[in-house]
């Protein structure tokens, strides 16, 4: 019988290592203690590491937004809204995609955002949009587990109805049975992302839920926007206080996909050249 070297490959690509053992189709757990104490290797590859990193902040954001007090976050709800409402990019933006808040998420409050935008109430905004003087406004829905989301156009918060998660989202058809407008077959460009999350730096790294579906979302939106050679869209993130993490705190895999600029009470922060040069 040959040593454990020659039964265990430890294969490191990039970030990611996965352990193989030839009895086994699967990486081994077994395995890869024994090549531990063969070879000394560290405990957890690095992609467990990040994975298991990235669920340690998650947990800990959530505490710390369960700590928030009622008032300072209704505070910053308020102070983020209007910081976006009043901005001249989000007054400029034709088409724009945002998410639909889910208050038990203890999400960063975008109902002043979204009613403003469908009911068009801003006059100055109208002035500098299309001859409607209206945006147009993409929401995700959850299409299945596998990290795919689509973002269909409303034109009402009556087409929003509670998923199973009880966050608010369009049905894929209207009261009449037409298809709604999916964002990735709509023959203009999206200006402006507005995302939610739950960890930020100052650097653009962003933290989501561990569903992988804005990730994936932005991937295939950033891909759509380079064939058709669009402006690509600004990639904002609202942000109570308490999700701003220190730099290099947050850790990020080749999939994870950097905003642009984040929306605090304290401020606007535009982070890479195209926020600002925008904001
Ligand atoms: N408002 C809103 N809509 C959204 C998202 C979002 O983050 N916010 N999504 C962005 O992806 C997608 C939905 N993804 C979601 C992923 C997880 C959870 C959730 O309830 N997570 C719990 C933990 C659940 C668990 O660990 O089993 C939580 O975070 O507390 C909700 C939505 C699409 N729509
Ligand atoms: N572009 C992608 N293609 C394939 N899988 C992906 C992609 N982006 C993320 N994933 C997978 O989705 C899962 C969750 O990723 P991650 O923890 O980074 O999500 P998140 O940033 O918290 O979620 P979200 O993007 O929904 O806000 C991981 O298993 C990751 O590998």
């Amino acid at each position: 019988m040959g040593s454990i070297r020659e039964h265990v490959r430890l294969i490191m690509t990039g970030h990611q290592s996965v352990l193989f053992s030839p009895s086994s189709p699967f990486p081994s757990l077994a395995a890869a203690s024994h090549l531990r104490r063969a070879t000394g290797a560290m405990a957890c590859s690095p992609s467990d590491a990040t994975a298991q990193k990235k669920r340690a902040i998650r947990s800990e954001v959530r505490k710390a937004l369960k700590a928030f007090s009622p008032s300072q976050r209704s505070h910053e709800d308020s102070v983020i809204q209007s910081l976006v409402l009043d901005s001249s990019w989000f007054k400029s933006c034709r088409s724009l995609c945002a998410y639909i808040s889910c208050e038990a998420l203890r999400e960063v409050d975008t109902s002043r955002i979204i009613s403003e935008t469908l009911n068009n109430v801003d006059t100055v905004s109208s002035q500098n949009n299309d001859a409607q003087g209206k945006k147009k406004l993409y929401v995700p829905r959850v299409e299945d587990k596998n990290s795919h989301m689509r973002m269909f156009h409303i034109s009402s918060t009556e087409d929003l109805v509670a998923n199973s998660m009880n966050i608010l989202e369009p049905s894929p058809t209207d009261a009449d049975g037409n298809q709604r407008e999916d964002v990735m077959l709509a023959n203009r460009p999206v200006d402006l992302f507005l995302l939610p999350g739950l960890a930020f730096d100052k650097t653009g790294r962003r933290l989501g839920r561990g569903g992988g579906y804005y990730d994936v979302l932005l991937k295939k939106y950033h891909d759509l926007a380079m064939e058709q050679s669009w402006a690509q869209p600004l990639l904002v993130a609202l942000a109570y206080s308490v999700q701003i993490m220190e730099e290099n705190v947050i850790p990020i895999t080749p999939n994870d996909m950097p905003v642009d600029a984040l929306v605090t009470a304290s401020g606007v922060i535009p982070i890479t050249p195209a926020a600002l040069e925008r904001m």
